[in-house]
């Protein structure tokens, strides 16, 4: 029995870092998927292990499923349904995390080998929505749940990722990997609604991507800490979207937008840039806070910019004109704020030569910056053949996706 989920990157064209902070941000899913595949064995094939293969790395982790029910039988397992991970809990899976042997070069793992090991225990155990204990009726589910979950048996199971995605390069691979990993651990709970009975790659309903995109969430603050959720909804709903905290709103472009990526290749950690923008506010809140209603300004407007109806060819260039300057400005607080990186300032100054203007996406400090590509196809050309050699690249369309491709799918 096995079922395959994907789940997109995406790109933040204005507002990270300020998201977390309040601020409102414009995202959009990009063509680039996370793929998890879960089989669960037959009696045959029964070695009674859970492993998790990360086929790009070629590493694979594996422990005894007697061997995690052992490590969580302190735990409370109705942990599961609180709307974040308690530490009890996250202490024993990190036991679990700490006797695999993760390569030192590869320590960044450890996160998404905890976040994969909470979804799974979590959602086999229940799979209920983790806002439900939010719900007072529930609480006295709860306190039954608890008898339950004495009962609770994980199941033997192998999970197999492999992405696209580059990891920890602002490109959202940790939020498209919890996404994968939720849906297709939601796919096999018996107490969720999720129906994969179709064949082929499905799209789902709202009540169903919300409880996909809030276990997700989970995932994400175990990687990162304090996200803000705007990479796992992204990732889950798929499409433009404007995120105010934790509001989502889907718009459409009424022209497609075509981006440049480029792969600076610096590694860096989301959780440590948003740490160190906190402290940076702790020390100057009041600056700080006037950062954050410019950074909420440029999203707003950038959104209606790009949601506005089809501009004629003439005032075309005015429209790519009006994105790129809010994306300097966006690029400018960015850099108030400590994000952004030698590598990244390389870039900008390059594609300037070219008069074209780019700024970071993601967490910055490294990883992927972001390149408005004029219509004008011949400056295009050149940019590309010039700087081929230097950068890695990405190319996507801001085009909505066709109905195919749109979220996170489920396949039997
Ligand atoms: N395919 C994957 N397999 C295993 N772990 C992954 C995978 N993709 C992401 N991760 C986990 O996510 C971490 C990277 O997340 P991080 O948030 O730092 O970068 P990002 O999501 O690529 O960038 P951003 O958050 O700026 O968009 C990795 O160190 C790892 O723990
Ligand atoms: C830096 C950040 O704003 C975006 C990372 O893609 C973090 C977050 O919103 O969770
Ligand atoms: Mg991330």
């Amino acid at each position: 029995m096995e079922v395959t989920a994907r789940a997109p990157g995406k790109i933040i064209l204005s507002g990270e870092h300020g998201v977390v902070h309040g601020s409102t941000a414009v995202a959009s899913s990009i063509g680039l998927y996370t793929s998890v595949t879960i089989h669960f064995p037959s009696q045959n094939e029964n070695d009674g292990n859970l492993k998790l293969r990360l086929r790009d790395l070629s590493l694979e982790f594996s422990w005894s499923i007697s061997h995690i029910q052992e490590c969580l039988k302190e735990s409370n397992k109705a942990d599961c349904l609180k709307p974040s991970a308690p530490a009890a809990y996250l202490s024993n899976l990190q036991a679990l995390v700490e006797e695999q042997h993760i390569p030192e070069a590869k320590f960044g793992l450890a996160s998404g080998i905890k976040a994969f090991l909470w979804l799974y225990t979590c959602i086999q155990g229940y799979g209920f929505p983790v806002c439900l204990l939010l719900d007072p009726l529930s609480l006295i589910l709860a306190e039954f749940l608890q008898l339950v979950s004495l009962f609770i048996r994980y199941k033997p199971a192998t999970v197999s990722v492999s992405s696209e995605l580059p990891m920890s390069s602002g490109l959202g691979s940790s939020a498209a990997y919890c996404v994968a990993l939720s849906a297709a651990f939601l796919s096999f709970s018996s107490a969720t609604k999720l129906d994969v009975g179709k064949q082929g790659w499905q799209e789902f309903e709202d009540d169903e991507l919300k409880l996909l995109n809030g276990w997700a969430f989970e995932g994400e603050k175990i990687i990162h800490g304090k996200p803000s959720g705007i990479d796992n909804t992204a990732s889950t709903y798929g499409n433009m979207i404007k995120f105010k905290s934790g509001n989502l709103t889907p718009f459409t472009s009424s022209l497609p937008l075509r981006m440049l990526i480029t792969n600076t290749k610096v590694g860096r950690n989301t959780k440590a840039l948003v740490a160190g923008v906190s402290e940076r506010t702790k020390r100057h809140y009041e600056a700080m806070a006037c950062v954050f209603s410019a950074v909420d300004s440029i999203s707003t407007e950038l959104s209606e910019i790009i949601k506005a109806p089809a501009p004629n060819d003439i005032a075309i260039t005015e429209f790519e004109e009006k994105i790129e300057e809010l994306m300097e400005m966006n690029q400018g607080l960015l850099q108030c704020m400590g994000v952004s990186h030698a590598s990244i300032e390389t870039v900008l100054r390059t594609t300037l030569k070219y008069k074209l203007t780019s700024k970071l996406t993601g967490a910055g400090g490294g990883g992927c910056v972001i390149t408005l590509l004029p219509t004008c196809i011949l400056e295009l050309i050149f940019f590309i053949w010039i700087h081929f050699n230097l950068y890695h690249y990405l190319p996507f369309s801001l085009n909505p996706p066709s109905n195919g491709e749109k979220l996170s799918h489920f396949d039997r």
